[in-house]
């Protein structure tokens, strides 16, 4: 995690440099226990040596997928500094106290979307949707805090591989693949990879 700490902040523009516009954004793909797979974009929202984490409904497609099969993987598609992380591992469920730290550092708004959302499910209309947010605005007037939506929460990627791709000149790629060594420890084999 301290080789993907070193790119994220270049890509976040800690460094004084320009950052990416939304370097934070990945794409997240799980797989039903078929192993019918599904991806879509998230925002990663932090990580350390546990792992990866980003916040969805976890009756969502990708919430109900991390959970009966809990494998999945992330992407960073940072374009503009020809670069590309892919991490693969196991998919667990942050602790409740994690979560709801996270959702009261939310904006109001999207605290109360978060309700509203059944996310993934098919619905009437966009008037419906605005109904059920109009309603639950009422529930919770300015002033009173928004609780965690016990069908909310946060997910973690603990890795397995994390791959590091550097775009270079005539297609001849660096690809460095960290593995862990085994599972539980924090000692990683590199490899590099063809192009
Ligand atoms: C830039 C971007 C960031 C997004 N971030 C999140 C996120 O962090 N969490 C989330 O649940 N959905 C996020 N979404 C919406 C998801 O891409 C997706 O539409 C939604 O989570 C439902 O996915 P599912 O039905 O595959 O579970 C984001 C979409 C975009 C375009
Ligand atoms: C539905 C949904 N949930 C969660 C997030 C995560 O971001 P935030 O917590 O900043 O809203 C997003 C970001 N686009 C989102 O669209």
């Amino acid at each position: 995690m301290e080789q993907f700490a070193r790119w994220f902040a270049e890509a976040a523009g800690e460094h004084g440099a320009a950052g990416l516009p939304e370097a934070n954004a990945a794409v997240f793909a799980t797989a039903s226990a078929a192993g019918q797979p599904s991806a879509r974009t998230v925002l990663l929202k932090g990580f350390d040596h546990r792992g990866l984490v980003i916040y969805t409904n976890y009756t969502s497609r990708k919430g109900r997928e991390s959970a009966e099969n809990p494998f999945g993987s992330l992407v960073f598609p940072w374009y503009a500094l020809q670069r590309q992380v892919v991490v693969i591992g196991a998919v667990e469920r942050v602790s409740r106290a994690e979560t709801e730290r996270y959702f009261t550092s939310r904006p109001r708004g999207s605290q109360l979307g978060a309700w509203a959302s059944h996310q993934s499910e098919i619905i009437e209309s966009r008037e419906s949707l605005d109904a059920r947010a109009a309603r639950l605005a009422e529930r919770w007037p300015p002033g009173t805090p928004v609780p965690t939506p016990p069908f909310w929460g946060g997910l973690r990627l603990v890795p397995r591989t994390v791959e590091f791709w550097q775009g270079r000149t005539d297609r001849l790629h660096d690809r460095l693949r960290y593995r862990r060594a085994a599972e539980g420890t924090d000692l990683w084999v590199v490899e590099r990879l063809s192009p």
